[in-house]
């Protein structure tokens, strides 16, 4: 094929920092949503966010999107303010976000029509249906979102998100809609994809096993105001498969839980008190 499909770069020795968040500070309004915040995240990383609800995730994956500023700090992108549209990120909703009147081969090229205006139409056709054959939704292209299954509204977000070839995909909470199946097979799908092309990874979720399984990082947040309380690796216990699942992963659980736990009790208290 004539077009640029690319993988992200192979890592070198040190992967390069991608992401780079900076005392970030963020208000809506009056009310102090995010409070010095300060992560880093590296090519091929993946990396889930966990914490309990309106604690700030999602205000986070804003950030790191470009599409709020912070109020304090700074997100850096690839040496760049994160507020600079490029090709560098892509986004995966909960709700898919598709066009209801657009195909489905149509929906996946169009992020690909915003951003990759230098490529030829018959190019970026080509990179859309290689995305949708990839991930099983070729035979559906002239179908419209409304013919389509939740499971198959996600496979064409995430075709889109992965067809314009980013260095960092954003996602939040993309299999919550989903039936437990579904969202099974996709995780496999995308754990696949993101293996294969190297992309990094974040990705907000409630769901622990989804976080344990798919992640190399896991970011704990606290609530009200939201903060990071703590920064899991995974990597050295997933690198040793069979520890991992009998082992180590029931353990990893457990930790998550009581600290979900914990934040929701917290948060009730608080809220029982004013
Ligand atoms: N546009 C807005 N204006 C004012 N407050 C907002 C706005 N969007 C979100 N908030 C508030 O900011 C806080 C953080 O919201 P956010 O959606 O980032 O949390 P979250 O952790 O992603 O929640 P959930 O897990 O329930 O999706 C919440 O208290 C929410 O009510």
């Amino acid at each position: 094929m004539e077009t640029a499909l690319t993988a992200a770069p192979a890592r070198a020795t040190t992967p390069a920092t991608l992401i780079s968040v900076e005392n970030v500070t963020f208000w809506y309004g009056s009310t102090l949503i995010l409070d010095d915040v300060s992560c880093s995240i590296a090519e091929g990383e993946f990396v889930s966010v966990i914490g309990a609800s309106g604690c700030g995730k999602s205000t986070l994956l804003q950030l790191l999107d470009g599409a709020l500023r912070p109020g304090n700090g700074r997100v850096v992108i690839e040496g760049h303010d994160a507020s600079k549209r490029d090709d560098s990120r892509a986004v995966v909703y909960q709700d898919f976000a598709l066009m209801p009147w657009k195909t489905v081969a149509e929906n996946v090229r169009l992020g690909l029509d915003y951003r990759r205006g230098d490529l030829r139409m018959k190019q970026r056709e080509e990179i859309a249906h290689h995305y949708l054959d990839r991930i099983g939704l070729g035979r559906a292209a002239g179908m419209y979102p409304y013919q389509l299954s939740g499971g198959m509204k996600q496979r064409v977000g995430l075709a889109r998100a992965f067809a314009v070839q980013p260095s960092i995909l954003l996602m939040d909470e993309p299999f919550s809609a989903l039936d437990a199946q579904n969202a099974e097979i996709l995780r496999e799908e995308v754990r696949g994809l993101v293996a294969e092309e190297r992309r990094c990874v974040v990705f907000v979720t409630h769901n622990l096993d989804e976080a344990l399984q798919l992640s190399d990082r896991i970011l704990l947040m606290r609530s009200t105001p939201g903060r990071l309380a703590e920064d899991i690796s995974l990597v050295e216990q997933k690198s040793d498969p069979v520890a991992w699942e009998r082992i180590h992963y029931a353990e990893y659980r457990a930790r998550l839980w009581e600290f979900l736990k914990g934040e929701v009790a917290a948060h009730s208290e608080l809220k029982e008190r004013s």
